[in-house]
Parts: structure tokens; C-alpha cells; sequence
């Protein structure tokens, strides 16, 4: 039982007089990651497009919506657990793919695989990790200590030198990556005014390329070794790092190309989720990346409903503004199967690496699990539409 984390804490602190290391929901997370990271490093990270409209809007949506919690129902067995692709995830939170996290911790996304794995939590390791994905991959199943064999799943920027992303999903499967998640929202990086006033972009300097770097065929592209040219290297992922011309004929294309199961990821709007599954996709992650691409984009929650109409049986994750166990409730209220952790897990890698995120999830998982059985709820399968009503109504 996950809320086992709450009655350990009390019990430390009132028979050990030990608090616990960092704090215990977001607002804490955010203000003391905020202190230790760099101004340039907590920009990009906190930060989102334009006025940062849509990344507020995302966090109004939530408060929209409002659970009912009912008495006097047996929640004396409680189960958090679903079935995700055919595989069982102890609880319906996965991590979010974020790049270049070592501006947030030294060990960036190896951290981040730690501590996903200590707590079961399936995590996407992003193109742009500074990590390649070999050693994010060997880090998550990693069985060594205490942990217990990570799950992982591969998210692919999609080069416009397609042999480039096809190399990515080749290595992806090679290093047992379950599932392929494809970004198609950021070919190009939005207007980010907390970036640009900052002139900071972790890439130029060479943290976030770690897959193209160490890529045979991103190498074959190239005149000299990128150790030997560094800056040229840096040049060529620039120019081919997005690709502006995909269409749903090349997630067709990459659906004869793997037996992975294939997620497109940045979908907003039920037609473009029809046209996902059409092409051979699985399922969708419903997002506007946190708002950091399209200021103005309506919120990620309100778009939810509508994609689940359209394609309701395919799988479909959330993600963009989950903060708490109440947010993950609702989202899966109004039909997402599972939801990715963003910046809470950042802020969590930043106060302390691997524990610090295995802090964080262990905090969201305790504060899921309790809010789902206090609403009257023993079983995630019972969450749906009927658990909330509109905040207006
Ligand atoms: C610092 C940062 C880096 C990110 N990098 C990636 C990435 O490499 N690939 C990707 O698909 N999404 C990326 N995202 C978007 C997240 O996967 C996710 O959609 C977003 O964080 C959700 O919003 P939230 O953190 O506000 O909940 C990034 C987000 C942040 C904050
Ligand atoms: C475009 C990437 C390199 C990183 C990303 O997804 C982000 O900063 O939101």
C-alpha cells in the first residue's frame, strides 16, 4: 500500500523526531528546487511559450473540476494498479519524457531511471536526454541494491534525416525499450521569453545531444568525430534535430518498421488522434508539453474528453499540469488510462537526484492511492465521469 509512505512518516517524525528530507507536494518541490538551481537551468525548466497563458490554463482546468468523494463503500481492498499495452503498472503514473537533466542534477536522467525504478514507475527517456539512451536503459534495470527492474519506454524527436530516427528506434529496441512514444508538438522550440532573455539553450553547449552524438549513422553524416569537431557536430544536430514535414503517412511508415507499440505524443485535438490510430498508432498522449510550445493552446484537460470520444479503446495518456494525486484522479475520471509526471519530477531530481525522485513519486503515489479509497473508491477501474462535477454547475 502506497499510503503505507504517510503513517512512516508520522511515525519517524513523532517517535524519531526525524522530518522528512524535502517537502511533501508541489508548491515545496517548485520554491526549493527553485533555490538550488541555476536561474539559467530553473528558466527553462519552470518556464513555457509567450505569456505562459496556456501553461496557467492547464493548472485552471484542473480547478474546474471538483471529485465527490462517497461514503460508506467498501474500499477495505484497494488497487491501484492497471493495465497499460498489456502490461501491468502498479499505479496509472508514468514519467514524462524530459531532456538535458543534468542542468537540474549532475546524473541527470540515470538519477532519474534510479528512482523510477525503486518505485515502479515506468519512465520515457527522452531524444534529447543528456544521457545516451544505452545507459538510461541500463540504469532501469539495473537489479543491483534493492531496486527492482525499471520499465522503460523510448521517446523519439523525429530527425529529419529519417535514417537517423530509424537508427534511434533500432537502438531503442536493442536496449529493451517497450514502446516508442513519438513528440510530434516540438519540431521547432516555441517563443520562450525566460530562454531568450537568458540566451540559454542547454543544446549549443553540447548537454541534450547525447544520442545524436553517440549515434553510427548521426556520426557517418559527419566529416570529423565529434570529439574531434565538436562544433560541427553541434551545427548538424541543429539542422537536422526537428523534422517540420512529418505527416501521418510517416507514423504509418514507422509502424511497418517496429513491433513496438507506438504512442504520438502533443495530440490536441480528437481528429488528429482518429488520424494517430488510423496510421497504425496505439495510442496518444494528450498534451500541449506542459505549454511550452503553442502559448494560447486550450488546456490539456479540456481536450481530453473529446479524444477519448474519438478513440476511446486505443490508449490514452495525459499529460501537462498533473500535481497531485487529486489531478491524477480527475484525469483518469475523464478517461486517460495513465498520467506522465512532468516537472514535479524535475524539481524532485533537483533536490536530490535518484532519492529526490523516488520522493516525489513515492509523495504523488501515497496521495493518489489515499484520495482514490477517501473518495469511496477501492479500484482504479471504478474511476470515471460519475466521481466529478463541474466547479460552475
Ligand atoms: C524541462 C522540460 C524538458 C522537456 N523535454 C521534453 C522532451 O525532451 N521530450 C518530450 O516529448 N517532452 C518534453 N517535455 C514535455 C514533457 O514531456 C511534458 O509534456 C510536460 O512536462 C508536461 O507538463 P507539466 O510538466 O507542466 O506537467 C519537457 C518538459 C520540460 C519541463
Ligand atoms: C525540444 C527539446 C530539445 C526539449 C523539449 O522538449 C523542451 O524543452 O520542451
Amino acid at each position: 500500500m502506497y499510503s503505507n509512505f504517510q503513517n512512516d512518516i508520522y511515525a519517524k517524525g513523532m517517535l524519531g523526531g526525524v522530518r522528512p528530507a524535502y517537502p511533501t507536494e508541489f508548491d515545496g518541490w517548485h520554491e526549493a528546487a527553485h533555490q538550488k538551481l541555476t536561474p539559467e537551468a530553473y528558466g527553462y525548466i519552470a518556464g513555457s511559450a509567450g505569456l505562459e497563458t496556456t501553461a496557467h490554463a492547464n493548472r485552471a482546468a484542473f480547478a474546474r473540476w471538483e471529485i465527490i468523494p462517497r461514503m460508506l463503500r467498501d474500499t477495505s481492498k484497494r488497487d491501484t494498479s492497471v493495465e497499460i499495452l498489456g502490461k501491468r503498472w502498479d499505479a496509472p503514473i508514468a514519467l514524462a519524457p524530459i531532456g538535458v537533466m543534468t542542468i537540474a542534477h549532475e546524473e541527470g536522467e540515470v538519477a532519474v531511471a534510479r528512482g523510477a525504478s525503486r518505485r515502479g514507475v515506468p519512465m520515457i527517456a527522452s531524444t534529447a536526454a543528456a544521457k545516451p539512451m544505452e545507459e538510461i536503459a541500463a540504469a532501469l534495470h539495473d537489479t543491483s541494491g534493492n531496486e527492482t527492474s525499471g520499465r522503460g519506454w523510448y521517446q523519439l524527436y523525429w530527425s529529419s534525416d529519417r535514417d537517423v530516427a530509424l537508427s534511434f528506434v533500432r537502438r531503442a529496441e536493442a536496449a529493451g525499450f517497450e514502446a516508442i512514444v513519438v513528440t510530434v508538438d516540438t519540431w521547432q522550440l516555441a517563443w520562450r521569453p525566460r530562454d531568450l532573455v537568458q540566451a540559454f539553450l542547454p543544446f549549443l553547449r553540447g548537454e541534450g545531444v547525447a544520442n545524436f552524438l553517440s549515434d553510427p549513422v548521426f556520426q557517418s553524416r559527419l566529416e570529423k568525430s565529434p570529439q574531434e569537431d565538436p562544433e560541427a557536430a553541434i551545427r548538424l544536430w541543429g539542422s537536422i534535430f526537428g523534422n517540420p514535414a512529418l505527416t501521418f503517412d510517416d507514423i504509418a511508415w514507422l509502424r511497418e518498421q517496429t513491433s513496438l507499440p507506438i504512442l504520438v505524443k502533443g495530440i490536441q485535438h480528437p481528429d488528429d488522434a482518429t488520424a494517430c490510430i488510423d496510421a497504425g498508432a496505439d495510442g496518444v498522449v494528450v498534451s500541449n508539453h506542459g505549454g511550452r510550445q503553442v502559448d494560447g493552446a486550450r488546456a490539456s484537460l479540456d481536450c481530453l474528453p473529446d479524444i477519448v470520444s474519438a478513440i476511446g479503446g486505443s490508449t490514452i495518456l495525459f499529460d501537462s499540469g498533473v500535481r497531485c494525486g487529486a489531478d491524477i484522479m480527475k484525469a483518469l475520471a475523464l478517461g486517460a488510462d495513465a498520467v506522465l509526471i512532468g516537472r514535479p519530477m524535475v524539481y524532485g531530481l533537483a533536490l536530490g537526484g535518484a532519492e529526490g525522485v523516488e520522493h516525489v513519486l513515492q509523495c504523488l503515489q501515497a496521495d493518489f492511492e489515499l484520495n482514490m479509497v477517501l473518495s469511496g473508491i477501492g479500484n482504479v477501474a471504478d474511476i470515471d465521469r460519475t466521481c466529478l462535477v463541474r466547479a460552475d454547475d
